[in-house]
């Protein structure tokens, strides 16, 4: 881990289900490649994982099972090392080259920016050869302008101890907030494609794994791929590993296909095993071996975990490799200098763990201090000033506010624009709009503009764009602590040695359960490998919104300027026009001196929060 990275806690921890074929999945790691380093659950860092693979890949050589490693990315934007180099990603390809990965796919902020999914082309690509798979993703190549498969469409491979043939695809999900240099096509035609009817048709496969950066879970992209899958074979395995949706998630489709999502930000290695894979020839056919067993662990990315995980200790944990990936992390960091603090935050502010509005929300804050007091610089008018929640991607904590920091709360490069004099009538009823709370929802403008094609890209999936979906609280457990104790009375009562790093007493711990991830899946509520005390998420909602230098009497307000963050430009366009008043690019200017958000950020807290 990073020198600077907090010592993890001791915690009761469940046992790897270790089986024939096992993996272990990252996801939406967003630049975290350092680890967490104000948060001791999750502070091992990319070179540590290189590490704890390694382990467990010489155990399945020594047991004669296999291991595999997938990444179903979002592997940039939204921490410093990625985000505060010119140009962005300087230090990532080369820190994260270093993991031997099986499988790896595209997200969709690699695809946001032109220049990132160039980096794909000349950075992950041919870093990953073979392991890259982009089953529905074009790039107009940077070098002849010709569009072609951004990778393979499939691979299909045999493990190395098992022998078991592996058919692999790699989707990204219906996306369509892509720059022009790359073309996502829909998961429903791309299966319609001969060469994925015939790889589906292929005998000679004992697992079919769809990796990609689509959610497990309610995710008609995943049940559309399932089916056309499962209509062409009845009794072949499938592993789903997706993404996008940043939460703990295990998915059943059938009782021989399953989905796992690993989280977010590098706080959690999912871990699946499947056991009973495998083929026996018969004279006419090639019959699976028994009915697969699928098993799932969300590990906590902490040395705590993964020495106990991999039966190693201190000295014995990190390999050379890792160690050189961890010190070129912090190498780069030095180089980054984003350890230096623009201020000291006086309290935590947080972005799911707090209500909203709350004197603890990150949001409040935003709306009453940063945006507001932004705002005043510029203009004595009476502004709303607007933003997508999507925007703000990571909590603060108590004490020094860093060049890191401003990254990892807001990391996008688009900066703020103007429209002049709205009419206050439409103008107010904006939020509500961009909310879908009101009687007319946005969403359904979304179809009706896409019938009419007036809009161009617009469709109902476009609202989806405006800000990622929040932990779907129902997949949270919401119990006290002292459910958490019971829960590893019971846990004790089940599974006896399973657990490790037993507590004192009659497994009671002797400390307090420290809080985290308590996830409930379809497989129930052990998933997660650390026992913790939960935590409660709360639902936000897609757009705030900052009054300034309103007069106390609303009612004789005739005009008012709308201040928005650039990303969500087509929103508010498409809102106005609904509320009548038409206005389009050619009505819009830039403000905040063309600040993005992250600068807004440090300015900010340079001003107000000093040490
Ligand atoms: O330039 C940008 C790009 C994205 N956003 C916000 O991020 C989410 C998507 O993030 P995921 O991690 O894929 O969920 C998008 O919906 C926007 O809300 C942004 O604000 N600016």
């Amino acid at each position: 881990s990073q020198p600077s990275a907090p010592e993890p806690v001791e915690a009761p921890l469940r046992k790897l289900p270790w089986g024939q074929l096992n993996w272990l999945a990252t996801t939406d790691t967003h630049g975290w490649h350092g680890g967490h380093l104000q948060e001791p659950q999750y502070s091992a860092d990319w070179g540590d994982y290189i590490s704890f693979a390694h382990h467990l890949r010489q155990r399945a050589d020594e047991d004669g099972s296999d291991l595999l490693v997938v990444d179903t990315g979002d592997r940039v934007e939204g921490n410093g090392l990625y985000d505060a180099s010119n140009p962005k990603g300087h230090y990532t390809f080369d820190v994260f080259k270093h993991q031997k990965i099986d499988i790896i796919t595209p997200g969709n902020h690699e695809l946001y920016k032109q220049n990132s999914s160039n980096n794909e082309f000349y950075h992950t690509v041919p870093n990953y050869k073979d392991a890259y798979i982009a089953s529905n993703l074009d790039i107009y190549n940077p070098k002849t302008g010709k569009l072609q498969p951004l990778a393979q469409r499939y691979r299909k491979f045999t493990t190395k101890n098992q022998g078991i043939r592996i058919m692999a695809f790699g989707f990204l999900f219906n996306f369509q907030g892509n720059a022009n240099n790359t073309v996502v096509q829909r998961v429903e035609d791309t299966i319609k494609e001969m060469w994925f009817k015939e790889a589906i048709q292929d005998k000679d496969v004992d697992l079919f794994v769809v990796a990609g950066h689509v959610p497990v879970s309610d995710s008609h992209e995943s049940d559309a791929i399932f089916k056309a899958i499962r209509s062409a074979n009845w009794d072949t395995p499938i592993a789903f590993f997706g993404g996008h949706t940043h939460i703990r998630d295990y998915h059943k489709f059938d009782k021989i296909a399953y989905g796992l999502e690993s989280g977010r930000y590098m706080e959690t290695i999912g871990f699946m095993s499947i056991s009973g894979l495998g083929h026996e020839k018969t004279s006419s056919d090639i019959a699976p071996l028994k009915t697969p067993e699928f098993k799932r662990r969300y590990i906590d990315n902490n040395l705590y975990s993964l020495y106990r995980h991999s039966g190693k200790n201190e000295t014995t944990f990190p390999t050379d490799l890792g160690r050189n990936v961890s010190a070129s992390i912090s190498a780069a960091r030095k180089q980054l200098n984003l350890d230096h603090a623009y201020g000291c935050a006086p309290r935590d502010y947080w972005l799911n763990r707090a209500p909203y509005p709350s004197e603890s929300s990150i949001l409040t804050w935003l709306e009453n201090e940063v945006l507001t007091d932004t705002a005043k610089n510029y203009t004595k008018h009476p502004q709303l000033i607007i933003t997508n929640t999507g925007a703000m991607r990571f909590d603060i904590f108590k004490g020094p506010f860093t060049i890191d920091t401003t990254f990892l709360v807001s990391p996008f490069t688009s900066g703020f624009h103007r429209l002049k004099n709205v009419p206050y009538k439409a103008a107010k009823q904006l939020l509500q709009l961009l909310n879908n709370e009101g009687k007319i929802m946005l969403s359904e403008m979304m179809v009706m503009s896409a019938v009419h094609r007036d809009l161009g890209k617009f469709t109902p999936r476009a609202l989806y764009e405006l800000a990622p979906p929040n932990p779907p609280v129902s997949r949270w457990t919401q119990q006290t602590t002292q459910d958490g104790i019971e829960l590893i009375d019971t846990l004790h009562r089940e599974f006896g040695q399973e657990v490790l790093g037993e507590t004192a007493g009659h497994g009671k711990p002797d400390k307090p359960l420290s809080p985290g991830y308590t996830t409930i899946d379809d497989a129930g509520k052990d998933g997660d490998d650390t026992i913790h005390a939960p935590i409660r998420f709360y639902d936000v909602p897609n757009c705030i919104q900052a009054e300034v230098s309103f007069p106390s009497d609303k009612k004789d307000l005739e005009t008012v300027d709308i201040v928005y963050n650039e990303f969500i430009e087509r929103w508010i366009l498409l809102a106005l026009r609904f509320l009548g008043e038409s206005y389009g690019v050619e009505d819009v200017e830039t403000t905040f001196d063309g600040m993005s958000f992250t600068d807004v950020l440090s300015e900010w807290v340079h001003k107000n929060w000093a040490c």
